[in-house]
């Protein structure tokens, strides 16, 4: 009974697709957004979801989320049957973003996580940036409106959001919700879709609740973006064969008015599924947003890999567990594994965040992003002897206290000399003491010669010298252009 209603569900999605006719919500909607496609980076691991498996050979996704602690609703139960029956297609999931700064964090990189599973798992992952709703501002969540965008700083958002998300998810297609809103009229928007909003559930949805109690109110131009969200599930489902949206708990008032307006717009029920997930939230309860202090973000340029891996190797013992499950595809089996080794004496501390680190790093930066990490972790490990390059003094360079000097004062200065001016240590005579016993290092290589002055070869591509005094105190001399 169940696998006859779904099979008819799937009829109804590909048949409305197939009617470019059937309700034309918009006269002039008749252009297709751009798609973006992107070769698989991430290999696909089916080996971590072999458990879980139905006889389909289509690991059942939604169950695996929910033994990660990644699902928080579905809009309907039927999802769990559907995602891994052999009969129907594979689902076609969607993830909306709005490309409200530059970059994604690692809130966000849990939406990302919840398509790589569906991936995974066979479906095709849709990502949706939201250079529409950007404009409108989703007040999720949010005690005040959100300031407006300029046009510039969306463009340059939009080009940073959708970078991050086609390098960390290979295969993905990237829409942009821009490319169906520009073409929307409001008569015929009022007409076609807001005459089935009812504003009786609009305003018991939670972001519209929260605000309407606040001293600032709603504006009537955020009250609607639930109907705009709404709307994308609706045109993703009519002309993309899209027929699951996921999103944070934040999101389910945003999806619901979607699968909403499927069911009584095109008629169809238990076509079109909704999915949340729980938001990332650190041990003291707050959420990883772009709004706190010290976003964790997912460009390169705003947080290099080796910060990114640093953030997560000092995650605290009590949430590592947690994030493991969440924000790796480790297998669970490896995870507990890992939970017991933890408990047990004689485990070496860390172990569990040096593979979150590892594993989040290379989803999210690529192997030579977990590779720079590593060199430039190695490098600042108290005592390394890593020999030191351009890019890893650059990558540390912003963790070390830093001087500088023209090039004629440093060249051919003795090293103690340096030592001193550079701030590292107090007096030659401590300078030369460190020496005898071992301590002193330029670039990470010992020097054993009090005599020692700097050559050209020294200052690492004509721009930067590390000192290091013993185990942990380092000095970044850099050469000033006077
Ligand atoms: N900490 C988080 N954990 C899981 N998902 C998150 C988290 N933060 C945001 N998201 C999800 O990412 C998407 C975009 O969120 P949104 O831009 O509203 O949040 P944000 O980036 O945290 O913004 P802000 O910090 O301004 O509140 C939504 O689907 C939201 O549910
Ligand atoms: N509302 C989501 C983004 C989004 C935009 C449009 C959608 O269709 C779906 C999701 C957010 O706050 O980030």
């Amino acid at each position: 009974m169940a696998a006859a209603t779904t099979s008819r569900a799937f009829l109804y999605s590909h048949y409305y697709r197939s009617l470019p006719f059937f309700f034309p919500p918009f006269s002039t909607v008749s252009r297709l957004p751009t798609l973006h496609h992107n070769n698989l980076r991430n290999p696909i691991v089916l080996s971590t979801v072999k458990c879980l498996q139905s006889s389909s050979g289509r690991p059942n996704v939604v169950e695996i989320l929910e033994e990660r602690g990644l699902l928080e609703s579905l809009t309907s139960e039927h999802l769990r049957q559907v995602c891994s029956d052999p009969n129907l297609p594979p689902l076609k999931v969607y993830c909306g973003f709005d490309p409200t700064a530059e970059s994604l964090h690692l809130g966000n990189l849990i939406g990302i996580v919840v398509l790589s599973w569906f991936q995974r798992c066979g479906h095709h992952p849709v990502a949706l940036i939201g250079g529409a709703t950007a404009r409108v501002g989703d007040p999720s969540g949010k005690s005040l409106e959100r300031p407006e965008l300029d046009l510039e700083t969306l463009s340059r958002n939009t080009s940073g959001v959708t970078n991050t998300i086609m390098r960390i998810l290979g295969g993905v297609s990237v829409l942009n919700n821009y490319d169906w809103w520009k073409e929307v009229r409001l008569l015929e928007f009022l007409k076609d879709v807001g005459r089935y909003a009812r504003v009786g559930s609009m305003i018991t949805k939670e972001s519209v609740k929260k605000r309407l109690e606040s001293e600032q109110g709603m504006s009537y131009t955020e009250f609607t973006y639930q109907l705009l969200q709404g709307y994308d599930f609706l045109h993703l489902f009519r002309n993309e064969g899209v027929n699951v949206q996921i999103g944070g708990s934040d999101q389910w008032g945003n999806i619901t008015a979607g699968t909403e307006l499927i069911r009584k717009i095109l008629r169809v029920d238990a076509a079109a599924y909704g999915l949340t997930f729980p938001l990332l939230l650190k041990s003291d309860g707050t959420k990883f947003g772009k709004s706190e202090d010290g976003a964790i973000w997912l460009s390169p340029s705003l947080l290099s890999p080796y910060k990114l891996y640093q953030y997560l190797f000092s995650v605290p013992d009590v949430d590592v567990v947690r994030f493991l499950k969440i924000l790796t595809f480790l297998d669970m089996d490896d995870i507990k594994q890992l939970e017991r080794e933890m408990e047990r004496p004689g485990y070496l501390p860390n172990t569990a965040q040096r593979r979150l680190a590892e594993e989040v790093t290379r989803f999210v930066h690529g192997q030579d992003g977990l590779d720079e990490a590593l060199k430039a972790t190695e490098a600042m490990r108290p005592g390394a002897d890593t020999k030191l390059d351009w890019n890893t003094i650059k990558t540390i360079s912003e963790d070390v206290p830093s001087c500088s000097f023209p090039y004629h004062q440093v060249l051919d200065l003795s090293l103690v000399d340096l030592s001193v001016s550079s701030g590292l240590l107090d007096s030659k005579s401590a300078a030369r003491r460190l020496l005898k016993q071992g301590g002193l290092y330029l670039n990470n290589s010992r020097v054993d010669s009090e005599n020692k002055r700097i050559e050209p070869q020294d200052i690492v591509d004509g721009k930067l010298l590390l000192l290091s005094a013993g185990k942990k105190n380092k000095v970044l001399v850099q050469i000033s252009d006077t």
